[in-house]
């Protein structure tokens, strides 16, 4: 069947199509395509044939936009503006098709008084089974289009039909389509009569609303037949019987349509509506193409004409009936035989019932493919078109994983998860608290909006002339403007931006002798206000800040917090310059493109307005319209979550280009907070060096971020061979950094579906830091930390860990034997984490480094080098809630000098030692494989003796 209409015969004078007007049916032609509309053919049928008329739907749209190239002049063009989202960008291209057809009909639409000259556009077919939905998007689209001959298709589903009449009484031209029986074409026509009747018992208007029925023929008979064609080949013994009705149903289903819509006509009810003004709801046949080639090719146009009906026309038929059609008024031709055919057909039980039924549902999840298709072909040539406008995400896969990915894409395409997720429906996840934690989707178009505040911000902090920011803050509300500060530099003219996150004295002196405080703005940042570190941080740094100035600081200091927290309230108090809002609906590791990320990022001079421009690609991107296959954020979700879940591939190693190497730690946190809890999850491993295959097991994903031109690390291809899983995301630039950002959140919440789990809490976090608090206050009670005695001591080393672990050692004193039981312990599969609560700078991630390689090699598992406090609010999560495969080796040591907290009863190096041990008890609670080494005396001595311990250990191991 051909695709588009031939010429054949179009210059014939008196085509045999106007001889369906004669009979009061209107053809109108079931196909739009913009060549079509734009060189005059469609104009030429109209003048010619005596079109009246033009339907769409998205097989039809699928088929003009889906392939080839005629639409991708526009679509270069639209997205040179803004950037569209696939969705938005499919709806300007139809949008224009429908108004450019809808001024071909308009002469029509004029001529025949509002009777024809109408164009249909179909709602999404997602929302066949969403009253709320489809009527939303009808009078969406029916504001958009802005024709008054545009007729919206509504599918004639129990839901569409609650629409149909809610958009039939607000005036909108209805075409309801997908009507295959008698009943939902009886519910369909009330659902007019009563939309009518709202308008009048209102005072509206209603002799200018039109509506069609569409009713849908050859796919009945192709299903009836096909049963019939079963029956027979199997013997049944009503075989002539069955024979004599094959190729017969659908156009008697059609004849009985047609009796009822002539009962209802001459209805009094109806001849009230009339009387003021009303349309008949005309019958429209569609599906009139002939599927089976035994059958006249324009069967199902012949048999239905008809007063008062429509018949839309796929092209082949159309230009088959223009060359050998036969018209009569055939509709009200042998009712009886009708009546007849259908009366065997129930007797010879051939379900119609549930034919119809099945053909609603397959007709909406066909056109939902269709939809699917096309949208992918859209997001695809959006995505060509952008380049390298966008960062790019490719996987390599090994066969098992590819295909169970493949799979799990068709199954959000059919759940609709993704664009479940854009609506807020929390039975993505855990049907939970989720709705309430999903703010960050829309944050980067909200804070475009309120661009101008962050801008101010910035020219002021600029005039100011301060010389360093200094920002307090954890997890959160640290990790993502260290991320910023880091991957941007000092900007030239602007302050730099310093990120302190730990509450180890020998850090907090660092920083503080890295800034001058007379011209240093303190940016205290905190969501939940109440968090110990930034409190205490402040505390601190008000102090300095004072005594540099000479006066009370408030007017060098910024929060940013939720709104009616603490942290609000100290910095009213106090006289903060300025204080910025979160949105309680985003959490702490989602809200880096919300003002915890932007307001440091504008105050140290990054163009945050270019920052949000760049990343909203990358939301339109991930956006619910992009199909899964062609949704990266849905892409990469599904495979992270995937290798994890069926894989057992949890370990997603991040490997960076140098230039944005810090993303690996703002990661850490976003995929270990969201995903590690109820001993489920994905351990995120970063900083490790890359290896050779055998060095790993069989648990890992590897995430390579790549910024510019940057070649990927060589030892991959080793890796890739041996069946690792490589997934590379490639940065045309560093401004691509938004969109990196938006692309994980988007990707972790899909792996959080994936695992089952709300992605968005963090149990074990808010567990740690209530543990910390009950230590800290107990020691500003009575002036020291509980007692604790070592189980072992060698040297300046001495060792801890709850009765278990301490069991666990084999205790046989020395520090080498404790270690090797230990490392004993670690199986494959497993990972070990290192957790120093020491001062962070070069030396010590030098040793960490050094140490965690060490141990990846001997024992070939996962390793992860952490700081704390900093980790408790980032992977810590995980270590604590995630599988129970990590083996934790903590180090704590000695302070040589302290940090008193002004107005607390404690020091920094009290809270780091509670910090500590608050996060031992919750492992050991958790029955993890853990053992704390403390040192004493200088710290380097100690972690020299540590690393030979470890080294000595391990050689045995
Ligand atoms: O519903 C209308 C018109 O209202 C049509 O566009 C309708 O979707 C088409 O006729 C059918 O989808 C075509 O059906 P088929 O030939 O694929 O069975
Ligand atoms: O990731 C979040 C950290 O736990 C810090 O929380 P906060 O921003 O409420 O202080």
């Amino acid at each position: 069947m051909a695709d588009t209409i031939s010429n054949t015969g179009l210059n014939e004078v008196g085509s045999v199509l106007r001889d369906l007007e004669k009979y009061g049916q209107s053809p109108w032609l079931d196909f739009i395509q913009r060549s079509f509309t734009e060189d005059g053919s469609l104009s030429k049928l109209v003048e010619e044939d005596g079109l009246r008329g033009v339907t769409s739907n998205p097989a039809i749209f699928e088929k003009a936009i889906g392939h080839g190239t005629e639409y991708d002049p526009q679509i270069r063009k639209l997205l040179e503006g803004e950037g569209l989202s696939p969705g938005e960008l499919y709806e300007h291209l139809a949008i224009d098709d429908i108004r450019s057809a809808c001024a071909v009909l308009d002469p029509v639409f004029e001529k025949t008084k509002g009777l024809d000259g109408y164009v249909s556009l179909e709602v999404s077919p997602y929302l066949a089974f969403d009253a709320h939905g489809t009527i939303t998007e009808a009078r969406r689209l029916w504001k958009a289009v802005g024709r008054p001959n545009l007729m919206i298709k509504i599918p004639g589903t129990v839901e569409g039909t609650g629409a149909i009449r809610e958009a039939i009484a607000d005036g909108i031209n209805v075409n309801v389509t997908l009507l295959f029986s008698l009943d939902a074409y009886k519910a369909v026509l009330e659902a007019y009569i009563s939309g009518l009747e709202a308008r009048v018992a209102r005072g509206e208007e209603i002799s200018r609303i039109s509506s069609v029925a569409s009713f849908f023929v050859s796919r009945i008979d192709a299903k009836i037949d096909a049963e019939i064609d079963r029956r027979v080949a199997a013997g049944d013994p009503e075989a002539e019987a069955l024979k004599a009705i094959r190729g017969k149903v659908a156009i008697a289903n059609a004849k009985m349509a047609y009796q009822y819509y002539l009962e209802v006509r001459n209805s009094p009810r109806w001849k009230a509506l009339a009387e003021k003004g009303a349309n008949p709801q005309r019958l429209l046949w569609a599906s009139t193409g002939t599927k089976d080639k035994a059958y006249s090719d324009v069967l199902y146009v012949e048999e239905l004409i008809g007063p008062e009906t429509v018949n839309t026309i796929p092209p082949a038929t159309f230009d088959a009936y223009r060359d050998h059609g036969k018209s009569r008024a055939s509709l009200t031709e042998n009712v009886d035989q009708a009546r007849h055919v259908m009366a065997e057909a129930e007797r010879l039980g051939l379900g119609l019932d549930g034919i119809t039924a099945k053909l609603v549902k397959d007709g909406c999840a066909a056109f939902s493919v269709s939809f699917d298709t096309l949208l992918t072909a859209v997001a695809t040539k959006r995505e060509a078109v952008l380049g390298d406008r966008l960062l790019r995400v490719s996987a390599d896969l090994p066969p098992d994983l590819r295909d169970d990915v493949a799979a799990a894409e068709k199954d959000w395409s059919h759940s609709g998860g993704l664009r479940r997720i854009w609506k807020k429906d929390p039975s993505v996840w855990t049907n939970g608290p989720e709705a309430g934690w999903l703010n960050w989707l829309t944050v980067v178009q909200d804070r475009l909006w309120h661009i101008e505040e962050l801008e101010v911000l910035a020219r002021d902090v600029r005039s100011r002339g301060f010389k360093d920011i200094l920002l307090l803050g954890m997890g959160g509300s640290s990790l993502g403007p260290e991320v910023l500060a880091e991957t941007f530099g000092k900007r030239e003219g602007w302050p730099k931006l310093h990120v302190l996150d730990s509450t180890d004295p020998q850090q907090v002196t660092a920083f503080e002798k890295a800034i001058d405080p007379k011209n240093t703005l303190f940016i205290v940042a905190s969501k939940s206000g109440g968090t110990l570190e930034p409190n205490i941080l402040f505390a601190h740094f008000w102090q300095v800040a004072g005594q540099a100035l000479g006066k009370k600081p408030g007017d060098s200091f910024i929060a940013i917090t939720d709104p009616g927290s603490h942290m609000q309230k100290v910095a009213e108090e106090n006289g903060f310059w300025r204080i910025f809002y979160g949105d309680p609906k985003i959490g702490g590791r989602y809200s880096v493109l919300s003002n915890f990320g932007l307001v440091p990022a504008a105050a140290s001079g990054i163009d945050v307005r270019k920052l949000l421009t760049v990343t909203r690609l990358m939301v339109e991107s991930c956006d619910g319209s992009a199909p899964p296959s062609a949704n990266p954020g849905a892409v990469l979700g599904l495979i992270l979550g995937h290798a994890a879940h069926c894989f057992n591939r949890d370990k997603v190693t991040i490997l960076a280009s140098e230039g944005i190497a810090s993303l690996g730690a703002w990661l850490e946190q976003l995929i270990a907070e969201s995903t590690g809890k109820k001993g489920l999850g994905l351990i995120p491993i970063d900083e490790e060096e890359l290896g050779t295959p055998d060095v790993y097991g069989t648990d890992r994903v590897f995430v390579d971020l790549l910024l510019g031109d940057d070649v990927p690390d060589s030892r991959l291809g080793a890796l890739r061979a041996a069946g690792a899983p490589v997934v590379t995301i490639r940065l045309a630039d560093k401004a691509q950094i938004g969109q990196a950002f938006f692309l994980f959140e988007f990707a972790t919440a899909v792996a959080g579906a994936v695992l089952g789990i709300d992605p968005f809490d963090q149990p074990d976090v808010e567990f740690s830091k209530l543990e910390t608090r009950k230590l800290t206050s107990a020691y500003a009670e009575t002036g020291s930390l509980p007692p604790e005695t070592p189980f072992a001591k060698d040297g300046p080393l001495s060792f801890y860990a709850d009765a278990k672990n301490t069991e666990a050692s084999g205790n046989k004193g020395d520090a080498v034997s404790i270690l090797k039981a230990l490392f004993d312990r670690v199986k494959p599969g497993d990972y070990v984490g290192l957790l120093a609560y020491i001062r962070r700078d070069q030396q010590t991630r030098d040793w960490a480094q050094s140490v965690r390689m060490e141990l990846r090699d001997a024992l070939k598992v996962a390793t992860a080098a952490e700081f704390g406090p900093r980790f408790l609010h980032s992977t810590g999560q995980a270590y604590k809630g995630g599988p129970d495969s990590g083996v934790f080796l903590q180090v704590t040591a000695t302070d040589a000098a302290d940090v008193p907290v002004p107005g607390h009863g404690f020091s920094f190096s009290v809270v780091k030692a509670a910090q500590a041990r608050g996060d031992f008890e919750v492992l050991a609670a958790r029955g993890r494989r853990a053992l704390r080494v403390h040192i004493d005396g200088p710290l380097e001595d100690g972690l020299k003796a540590l690393e030979t311990a470890i080294h000595k250990a391990l050689a045995g191991a």
